[in-house]
């Protein structure tokens, strides 16, 4: 039988001395997850405890084989996160962010440079992030997240500060990486971002199938 492609095993995240999340288990097969839950719930925090970025005890399997907390190198090059209010040195470009994450995450699915095309990034992505608007910061987010040869990508908030006809594009890419390229997404959001998302609730610390 195909092992779970993100299986959460006695994950518990505490901040100080309060517990955020206790999740006893939690198994994702491939698909599309729309994770909800109210203000201050938990799901920024799960978000960043699914994509190894902050400490928590327990741990995530990627693939059944891949440990987040014993193998965090390895885990973090197949999970690519974009979180809700991205942020960067002001000095750094774009570009260089671009060139960044190719040189970690290697060789992408898709050209960067088509998707630079595909979410008009091509005008200001040579400039300083300093000068980007919070709509053009999320842009170049949302595409680093589709960078390199990820198994998952988790999205926080993806449509926040994104002008209309930005949202098409994204659906697409959501689409693409998912049907084409066997991506598991899961994505928080006041709206799904696509037809036939199964639907999560952080409810009381932890994460059910709603
Ligand atoms: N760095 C931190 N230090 C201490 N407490 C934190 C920290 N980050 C989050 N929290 C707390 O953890 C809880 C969950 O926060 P989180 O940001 O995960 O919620 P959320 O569901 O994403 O909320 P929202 O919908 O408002 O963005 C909240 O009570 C918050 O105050």
């Amino acid at each position: 039988m195909a092992s779970h492609v993100i299986n959460l095993q006695q994950v518990v995240k505490s901040y100080h001395d309060t517990v955020i999340l206790d999740i006893p288990r939690l198994e994702l097969d491939y698909g599309v997850y729309w994770l909800l839950g109210g203000n201050g719930a938990g799901k920024t925090t799960s978000m960043k405890v699914m994509a190894g970025l902050i400490p928590f005890q327990g741990d995530i399997l990627l693939d059944g084989t891949i440990s987040c907390n014993k193998q965090p190198v390895q885990y973090r090059r197949y999970v690519n996160y974009a979180e809700a209010e991205p942020l960067y040195p002001g000095f750094i470009t774009g570009s260089d962010l671009v060139a960044l994450y190719a040189k970690t995450k290697g060789q992408g699915f898709k050209d960067v440079q088509e998707m630079i095309d595909l979410l008009g990034l091509g005008s200001f992505i040579h400039r300083p992030v300093s000068g980007y608007s919070s709509g053009m910061l999320k842009k170049v987010s949302l595409l680093l997240a589709f960078t390199g040869r990820p198994k998952v990508i988790l999205l926080d908030e993806p449509l926040i500060t994104l002008d209309t006809q930005s949202l098409p594009l994204l659906y697409t890419l959501v689409e693409t990486f998912h049907q084409q390229y066997g991506v598991t997404f899961c994505i928080t959001s006041h709206q799904p971002v696509t037809a036939g998302s199964i639907q999560l609730q952080v409810q009381d610390k932890n994460i059910v199938k709603i």
